[in-house]
């Protein structure tokens, strides 16, 4: 194995535990986290008590406070934090990297843009660039649990540099060149995880979160065809994978937040209860954003958005949704 040196920029779950796979299979790998607490922390226990605990750090992940050192030893960098975040990471960068690659999944909420626009405006557009995205909870990619993701590129020599360093036993990484398509993918998947969360919490049956998520996808392809991204890829890892995971499984933040929310507890204390980030909470908006820019007709994520803005309770979200007028599917 050709042993690289690889920055992961953000130590939440996700971030380490890709860290953790990248290291088990012979990477070296330095886990940059903004708090020197935390870091601390983590190079005390050789794991991360905050996000992952219980996963021993492989001997060749090392936990860093040094944001420059992390970039300028690194062959490959990947940014880890949430979408909020990222145009501040980006920013830091000195020296510049052969490519960027990212873990994040959402929309800037500074901006309305995609990430790949901001990665664009700072390092120009043919820059490398490669989104890992699909259904990939943390805590099981970290186990070496079977997964799949999807890796969208705008540059195959780089794209497929990145695959040979995820693509090991159980993590298959399957190329696309779609990163419009697998970025709203992971965006609007969130926002639709609270949904289905909110329809179980209010104790709706089965029957409505199936008609959530097939319709939710509908919201989800509309948008990603305005903006240029391809019809398949809502029907892969990104898209129908992802957002199946998000929606149906308890692993998930989104899910879990909107539970809550459907068990009338408000806003705040759902999200302090999670106690991580829930990026569905912020995307909605930037969702709607774009969905009211690209006319784009998008009702599930507009009442989703309206409950998370404290417009409605959420039996109003359902009551809207099904006094609408009759339709074609
Ligand atoms: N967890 C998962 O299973 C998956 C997550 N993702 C995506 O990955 C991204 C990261 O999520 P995840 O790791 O799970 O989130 P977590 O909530 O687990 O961790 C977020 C991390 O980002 C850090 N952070 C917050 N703000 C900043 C900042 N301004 N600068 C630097 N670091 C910051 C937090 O630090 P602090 O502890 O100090 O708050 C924390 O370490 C999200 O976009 C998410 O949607 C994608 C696939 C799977
Ligand atoms: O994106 C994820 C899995 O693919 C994680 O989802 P949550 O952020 O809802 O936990």
């Amino acid at each position: 194995m050709n042993q690289k040196n690889i920055a992961i920029l953000g130590a939440g779950s996700w971030g380490t535990a890709v860290a953790i796979h990248l290291a088990k299979v012979g990477h070296r790998v330095l886990l940059w986290g903004h708090d020197p607490q935390h870091v601390a922390l983590m190079t005390e226990k050789k794991a991360n008590p905050r996000y992952l605990p219980d996963i021993d750090f492989p001997e060749t992940l090392e936990p860093s406070a040094d944001f420059d050192r992390c970039i300028e030893e690194a062959h490959y960098v990947i940014i880890a934090v949430p979408s909020h975040a990222f145009a501040e990471i980006i920013n830091k960068i000195k020296k510049t990297p052969q490519g960027l690659a990212w873990l994040t999944k959402g929309i800037d909420p500074q901006s309305h843009q995609l990430l790949s626009d901001l990665v664009s405006q700072t390092f120009g557009s043919t820059f490398p660039k490669a989104i890992i995205s699909g259904p990939s909870f943390a805590k099981e990619v970290a186990h070496f649990l079977p997964t799949a993701v999807t890796l969208a590129s705008n540059d195959s020599e780089y794209q497929k540099s990145i695959r040979e360093l995820l693509h090991h036993d159980n993590l298959r990484v399957y190329l696309t060149d779609d990163l419009i398509g697998v970025q709203i993918c992971g965006a609007i998947k969130n926002v639709l995880a609270i949904g289905c969360g909110i329809s179980d919490g209010l104790g709706y049956g089965a029957n409505a979160k199936a008609a959530l998520i097939t319709r939710g996808l509908a919201e989800m392809e509309r948008l990603g065809l305005a903006l240029g991204a391809r019809a398949e890829t809502f029907l892969g890892l990104a898209g129908v994978g992802d957002l199946v995971l998000t929606c149906t499984d308890d692993q998930s933040r989104n899910r879990r937040f909107g539970l809550l929310l459907g068990q009338n507890i408000s806003i705040n204390d759902a999200e302090q209860q999670i106690g991580q980030v829930v990026e569905g909470k912020y995307n909605a908006s930037q969702v709607c954003f774009l969905a009211k820019q690209h006319h784009v007709e998008m009702p599930i994520c507009e009442q989703i958005n309206a409950l998370l803005q404290g417009k409605i309770s959420p039996k109003q979200v359902v009551q809207n949704l099904m006094s609408r007028p009759p339709k074609e599917e």
